[in-house]
Parts: C-alpha cells; structure tokens; sequence
C-alpha cells in the first residue's frame, strides 16, 4: 500500500522503516533534508496515486495544526488523513471538520511503543469511521505487534477516541513509572536490602509486579546500578496534564496519576516556595528550627 508519512523524527523514522519492512511504499517528509524523500509537502502530495493516505508524525500542537492545515490546501475528496502524534484529542474535531470541508477524510491514532516500536511494533489506538479505520488496516497491521489484531490495535470509537485512549494510557504510564521509582527509592535508603540492582531483577519474572516498565528500569540500572548519573529532573509533554484535566471534568478521582504529575513538577524545583512556607509557619507556631538557604 502506498502513504504519505509527514514527521520523521524519533517515531516517524521508526515507523517508516517498519512499513518499508512490511513492503509498503513510504514517501516520507521532514523539515530535515538528511532524512527527507521530498522537498516538501506538496512534493509528498503529488508523489501518492488519488485516493491518498497521508500519516501525520509531528509534535502535538502547532506543527501538527500546521501540518493539518497544508494538507487540507493540497489534498482532494476521497483522501485519508491520519494523525498519529500525541495530540490532544479535543484537537481531533477540529482537524477533521477541516479536511471534511474538502471531503478529506480523517482518522486519529494513539501509538505508543517509542524508540522499541521499530523492532517490537507500536500498540495502536484509533478513533474514526470503521470504513475509513478499515482502509487503513493494511497500514496498522504493519505498524502493531505480531499476534492476535486485538492485543495490539483497538478502533477505540469515533474521531478523537484514538487520542483520548492514548492520552488515559499515558496517565497510566505516569503513575506506574511513579509507583517503581519510589520503590526504588525506599529500597535504595534501606539498611536491609543491600542488593537494589539484583532485587528488582528478580520482580522480573513471575511476580505480581513484573511489566515492559520494571524490565526497563532493570536495564537503567544495569547501565548506573545507582542511577548517579542522572539528575532527578523529569519533564512532561502534556499527556499527564490533559489526563488530570479531564478526569476533573467528569470528576473521577484520579490520586494515583495526579500526584505522579505533581511529582514531576516537583523535581524541577531547586527549592520548594510551598515547602519554605511550611517550615516558616511550623517556626511561627512552634518555635521549631529553621534552616537558612546558605545552610
Ligand atoms: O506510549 C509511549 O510510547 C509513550 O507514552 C510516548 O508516547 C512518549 O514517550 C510519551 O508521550 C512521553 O510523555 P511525557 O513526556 O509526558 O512523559
């Protein structure tokens, strides 16, 4: 099958790779050149035999709006677009109201898998109508993990079900990362477990808490048993954030993920305003012992 693919970066570049490995013909953009197949979008456009399908790989927010927007100039009635980035999923009306305008059709995809993808194939989550979903298929089987259609791609519901199902996965991701590192940490300040590396290594297999994630933390540490290298700074690119604005929304309560969140936000402080205003009020109180920044 022949697609466009528009973003080759980390992700797009994988995914090109694993599509041209199962024999479908890619004709990639990226800004950079060194990568590119094209010059430019409009180059892509006119590389595809009508009816076209073009797969969006960029960051979330203007590139891909942007993207959206060209290719609504460029495309014709019939055409398929499908937006694989970590968008926000209220993004997705919006984009396929555009592209409706010129009887472009569109589909939202959740993919996750990052760097590994390439070898091990990206989970996939879509949102769209199962007859755009359905064309689309030859693409997707490509792009998921070997083994049953189900375990690795879901047609999670309509336009923006593809984000809203990656986004929550997210939120998940957040929190099972969060539950690890802090048992990491408490294993680390242990006088009893003197083996950190070794005893993580062994949740590997057959215990409750075994996972893709914990595997990933064994090879971090087999890399840095003490992770000292690191710093403990983490950021985030939305996902997190979208998560714990919309389970307020419908008020689920959400502590575990939203406090993995906070987590985060807390380790780019080089020191706490909320943390100096507690131990000035316990002094106010109290008389209780103060530390002085120069301490
Ligand atoms: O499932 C995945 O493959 C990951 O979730 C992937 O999508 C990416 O690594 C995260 O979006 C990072 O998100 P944060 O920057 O918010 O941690």
């Amino acid at each position: 099958m022949q697609l466009g693919l528009v973003g080759l970066g980390r992700m797009g570049f994988n995914m090109r790779e694993r599509l041209r490995a199962a024999g479908h013909d890619v004709v990639g953009y990226d800004r950079n050149p060194d990568v590119s197949d094209v010059a430019s979008i409009a180059e892509l456009v006119q590389k595809l035999a009508a009816p076209r399908i073009v797969w969006i790989m960029v960051p979330h927010g203007d590139p891909t709006r942007q993207t959206v927007e060209a290719l609504a100039g460029l495309l014709d009635e019939g055409d398929l677009v499908i937006e694989g980035g970590n968008s926000k999923f209220t993004e997705d009306q919006a984009n396929a109201a555009l592209l409706a305008k010129k009887g472009v059709r569109y589909v939202d995809v959740g993919v996750s898998g990052g760097v590994w993808g390439a070898k091990n194939g990206y989970g996939l989550m879509a949102g769209g109508d199962a007859e755009d979903i359905q064309r689309a298929m030859p693409i997707f089987d490509a792009l998921r993990p070997e083994g049953p259609r189900e375990e690795g791609f879901a047609h999670a519901g309509p336009v923006g079900a593809g984000h809203y199902a990656k986004m929550v996965h997210n939120g998940i991701e957040y929190g099972l990362m969060q539950a690890y590192a802090e048992g990491f940490e408490l294993l680390s300040a242990s006088d009893v477990v003197t083996n950190v590396p070794a005893t993580i290594k062994a949740w590997s297999r057959g215990t409750v808490v075994r996972s893709w994630l914990l595997d990933l933390l064994v090879r971090a540490l087999e890399e840095d048993p003490e992770l000292s290298e690191l710093r403990g700074y983490v950021n985030d690119s939305g996902e997190g954030r979208w998560t714990v604005e919309e389970a307020i929304n419908k008020a689920v309560p959400t502590p575990v993920i939203t406090a993995s969140l906070y987590a985060r936000f807390a380790s780019r402080q080089e020191d706490s305003p909320a943390m100096k205003a507690v131990a000035a009020l316990r002094n106010q109180f109290g008389g209780h012992a103060v530390q002085k920044s120069e301490d």
